[in-house]
């Protein structure tokens, strides 16, 4: 796609899809569009003499080999998560056609899948699926990605750095399971170095969660701060056990899905990420608490960029363990053994000898690094390191799990899994409590917002309090716990039109108040669920006695605090506004639409039967947030909500189908916050 066309729509691309594009364009210019099979026999030539020559499956090798190559070639079937099983759900994909991939049952998971073919001719299940995906209900995730969070696992209470975290999949399921194994307390920062990755695909996937325990921030993975809180009275590490480096890689293994990949392999591709693919294991490793896990994965097969980046990324760290920083030894863990226990994949054992490839097309390859002519160490992107090689290797490598493709049908991928040793009687690091705080880069409007903790005796809050009736009781207990938050964007003095009032779990407040150890400030893109927003400005002024109306994100939670603003409706009523333009309706003196609107948000002293402003409209068991103007009511619901919605209404609201209230559930990650 031309550039052009990607800025009109405020998009940058990155990493894969970025040298997609430039493979593009070089290609146009080249006229190499009428005949890309020459470059792709090329490529594909070279990747496949490469992975040859790496032994991947050892000896006897060749039928491996003939599978390998077999299943590379096939489409990867679709492959989706119920976020929240349910009957409705379940049927539903059993008679449209997917199959359960009972491996992941024993995770707890309901997996389904579909031959690419068959969900390419489908177009109802495609509809069907496509729209749940965006509602929430479902994920569409490779089989393969689902491991590093399973395999992290984390607990109730504990603090997870996701630190390549977009587009924001892993982060979901992070969220999913931190949140099944118990109440909302924890938390899950997920960063990423792109900005618009971090504030468009990060932001509004992270938004599906609708999780108090969810936040994001732009950052550096490689330069990761530490987290330093306030304890008693001493600076002390935020501790955060379970580190999830799922880093940039050259993408092979997603060669099933993606043809492009074939087209356009190089060998650079891998020499040239392993640096920063080291740097940020390295950094996790750093950032570790005793004790803590950290999974490193890509979705690449080179050794180069998974083996190669364990064993020195290990050498190292052991290497400097003397030097008197306080730090402690690290194991390789057998991510194989948990694999097959956690989901019953089969993943094949890492590698312990390996070879590395000259950066150009058909070039040699080498076993050691005493091999490299000197040509080959000048260039400063691509040149070889001894860092690249097996030299020190040991069989704890094994313990490192590749998803070969023809083994469970599933995408290449690669996982190692880490833990430090428990904390010593050689004490613990001193950290100091950085003073003063640096801004941080913002390329995006989001990063610059400030977020500042709701007062009591905030008048904005004690507007929107008393307008809404908020449970007091609920008020009280985040106001002490200093859960509620006013984000106001930069060069703005007061809570304004794109500002949220946010409820986050303690943990995600811990975040917030703790300071990098390196001074700066952290470019936090959201924080929590959003709550509230302000009405758009010069919409009803001077006819809404409050300026804010409810955040669609944060229905389910103020579903059951708000003791004023609701309205609820027959589900007559309901489909009658689903169905209409805009999805609102005029409000007739005596008409039952007006009538439950007068008793839901009544008010004697105006000169109309209801007072304007922001309000919840009730479906049974789950709402919906809407609008009330002098002669209308508007229900603020996306157009899947309200398709799904209308599709399930044949039954009386008051026995919604379940697959609506799993919608409901999903929201359900901050129950009591
Ligand atoms: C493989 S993708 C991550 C996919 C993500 N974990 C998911 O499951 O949705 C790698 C991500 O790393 C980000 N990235 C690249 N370099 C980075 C760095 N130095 N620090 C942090 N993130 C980085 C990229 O922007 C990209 O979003």
């Amino acid at each position: 796609m031309p550039r052009w066309v990607l800025r009109a729509y405020g998009l940058r691309l990155s990493g894969i899809a970025a040298r997609a594009q430039k493979q593009w364009l070089s290609d146009k210019r080249r006229g190499l569009d009428s005949a890309p099979e020459d470059k792709l026999l090329k490529a594909e030539e070279d990747f496949r003499g490469y992975y040859e020559a790496q032994e991947l499956f050892g000896e006897p090798g060749a039928v491996q080999q003939d599978a390998f190559w077999a299943a590379l070639r096939a489409p990867l079937p679709v492959t989706l998560r119920v976020r929240e099983p349910c009957a409705t759900t379940e049927e539903k994909l059993r008679s449209g056609g997917w199959k359960r991939r009972w491996e992941f049952d024993k995770a707890g998971m309901s997996v389904w899948e579909m031959d690419s073919r068959q969900y390419a001719a489908d177009s109802e299940q495609r509809s069907w699926a496509e729209r749940e995906n965006r509602r929430g209900l479902l994920c569409f995730q490779e089989l393969v990605s689902l491991v590093p969070a399973l395999l992290l696992s984390p607990q109730a209470g504990e603090v997870c750095l996701d630190l390549c975290a977009a587009p924001g999949n892993k982060s979901l399921q992070l969220l999913e399971e931190l949140a099944q194994n118990g109440p909302s307390e924890g938390a899950v920062l997920s960063a990423d170095n792109d900005a618009q990755r971090c504030c468009l695909t990060l932001h509004r996937v992270l938004g599906k969660a609708a999780s108090p325990m969810s936040c994001a921030a732009l950052a550096n993975a490689g330069h990761f701060p530490v987290l330093v809180e306030e304890r008693d009275g001493d600076p002390e590490r935020l501790p955060c056990s379970k580190v999830l480096v799922d880093v940039p890689c050259s993408g092979d293994g997603t060669a099933r899905k993606n043809s492009q990949v074939w087209r356009s392999w190089s060998r650079r591709e891998a020499l040239g990420l392993q640096r920063l693919q080291r740097q940020i294991l390295l950094r996790a490793l750093y950032l570790l608490p005793p004790g803590g896990v950290v999974v490193y994965s890509t979705c690449s097969l080179n050794p180069v960029e998974n083996e190669a980046v364990v064993l020195s990324t290990l050498q190292k760290w052991q290497s400097s363990l003397g030097e008197g920083r306080g730090k402690l030894p690290v194991e390789l863990l057998d991510a194989v053994a948990i694999c097959r226990e956690k989901c019953g994949l089969q993943p094949a054992p890492g590698l312990c000898s390996w070879q590395v490839p000259a950066p150009q097309r058909g070039g040699p390859l080498f076993n050691q690094f005493s091999e490299v002519p000197p040509e080959l160490l000048e260039d400063d992107r691509y040149a070889l390191r001894p860092e690249m090689f097996a030299s020190g290797a040991t069989q704890d490598l094994v313990r490192c799990a590749r998803f070969h493709p023809q083994s469970s049908d599933t995408g290449g991928f690669f996982v190692a899994m880490f833990q430090k040793a428990p904390q010593t009687s050689a004490g613990r690091p001193a950290y100091s409590m950085p003073s003063s705080q640096i801004e941080g880069r913002g390329a995006h409007p989001l990063l610059s917002s400030e977020f500042r903790p709701v007062s009591v005796g905030d008048s904005a809050w004690m507007e929107l309090t008393r307008f809404f009736q908020l449970d007091p009781a609920w008020v009280q207990d985040k106001l002490q716990r200093g859960l509620l938050f006013w984000q106001t964007m930069k060069g703005k003095t007061e809570p304004e039109r794109v500002t949220l009032a946010l409820s986050m779990a303690q943990a995600v407040a811990r975040l917030w108040a703790a300071r990098p150890s390196d001074g700066r400030k952290v470019a936090w893109a959201r924080l929590g669920v959003f709550l509230f927003e302000q009405l758009p400005k010069g919409l009803m002024n001077g006819l809404a006695p409050c300026r804010w109306r409810l955040h669609a994100e944060g229905i389910y939670h103020l579903s059951s605090i708000l003791r004023s603003r609701r309205i609820t409706l027959t589900s007559e009523l309901l489909r009658h506004l689903l169905c209409a333009d805009h999805r609102q309706s005029i409000l007739t003196e005596g008409t039952p639409l007006a009538n439950a609107v007068a008793s839901g948000a009544g008010g004697a002293e105006t000169a109309y039967h209801h007072v304007c402003g922001g309000v919840i409209v009730g479906l049974g068991d789950s709402w919906l947030a809407g609008v009330v103007t002098p002669k209308q009511l508007r229900i603020l619901a996306d157009d899947d909500v309200a398709q799904a919605l209308l599709e399930e209404l044949p039954q009386p609201v008051r026995q919604l189908p379940s697959c609506w209230a799993a919608v409901a559930k999903i929201c359900r990650f901050g129950q009591g916050v």
